[in-house]
């Protein structure tokens, strides 16, 4: 495996998962586009006063229909369910930022996005635990892609240039090194060719029970 990606690499976008509920997702693709705005909007001359009572009455109508976080909680674990649910790209879920993934030929894999005002960390920049999110998240994905599994055990980051906020960024990652249960894995952002951060994870193969099936147990990556 290469460990810097050369010009050969050949990206394979992971296909999108039939949504089970259009709605759902088109929900989110508007939930995320208020978020920009709002982030955008924030402290700016415009006026909000009618914005907010329209968004109050949306989340009126909306509360009264969302069953026990208990009920959700066991949905997102048939299926492809987990996946569409994640914080890190997923449909359904209002705080994902919009992450497109790629696997590579070389048995790594990459991701692009652009995170927008509401990520922002430092002035201009993309807060650092948005980008260890989305690292965190690359890794398992890696290790996946790898055929490797595991909770996150530790992992460390070297944040070495500013990572900025507006611009298109490229996450890369792949598997470093395995040996029985353990698999270390890196990763890199970059902002065009310029190294904003570096990190390294140690991966566990472990599991956990399902929610709602005590007698089930799920491993990182299920639902995919
Ligand atoms: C084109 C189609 C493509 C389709 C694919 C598409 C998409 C991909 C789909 C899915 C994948 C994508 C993404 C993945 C999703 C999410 C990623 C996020 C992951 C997480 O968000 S995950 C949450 C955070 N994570 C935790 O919540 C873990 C809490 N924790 C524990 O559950 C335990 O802690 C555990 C299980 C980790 C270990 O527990 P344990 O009991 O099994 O291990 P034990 O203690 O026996 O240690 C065994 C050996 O590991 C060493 N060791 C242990 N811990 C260490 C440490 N921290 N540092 C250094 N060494 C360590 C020991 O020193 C010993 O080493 P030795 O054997 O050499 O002595």
């Amino acid at each position: 495996m290469r460990e810097r990606l050369g010009d050969t690499f050949d990206p394979i976008a992971v296909p999108d998962l039939p949504t089970p509920d259009p709605d759902l997702d088109r929900s989110v693709a508007e939930l995320r586009r208020l978020r920009e705005a709002i982030a955008g909007l924030a402290h700016s001359e415009v006026e909000l006063g009618d914005i907010a009572d329209r968004l109050a009455e949306a989340a009126d109508l909306l509360e009264p229909r969302v069953p026990e976080p208990a009920r959700r909680l066991e949905a997102m674990w048939t299926g492809a369910g987990s996946r569409r649910a994640n914080p890190v790209g997923g449909p359904e879920n209002p705080i994902a930022p919009p992450v497109r993934f790629f696997g590579c030929d070389d048995g790594s894999v990459t991701a692009e996005v652009t995170l927008g005002l509401a990520y922002q960390g430092p002035p201009g920049c993309v807060h650092g635990g948005i980008s260890a999110l989305i690292i965190d998240h690359m890794m398992g994905f890696a290790n996946h892609w790898g055929g490797r599994y595991g909770m996150t055990a530790h992992y460390e980051i070297d944040y070495r240039s500013p990572t900025p906020l507006l611009r298109p960024l490229t996450f890369r990652s792949w598997v470093d090194e395995v040996d029985g249960r353990k698999t270390w894995t890196k990763a890199t952002i970059h902002a065009g060719d310029r190294l904003c951060v570096e990190a390294r994870g140690l991966f566990l193969e472990a599991s956990v029970a399902v929610p709602g099936h005590p007698d089930r147990r799920s491993t990182v990556g299920d639902g995919a």
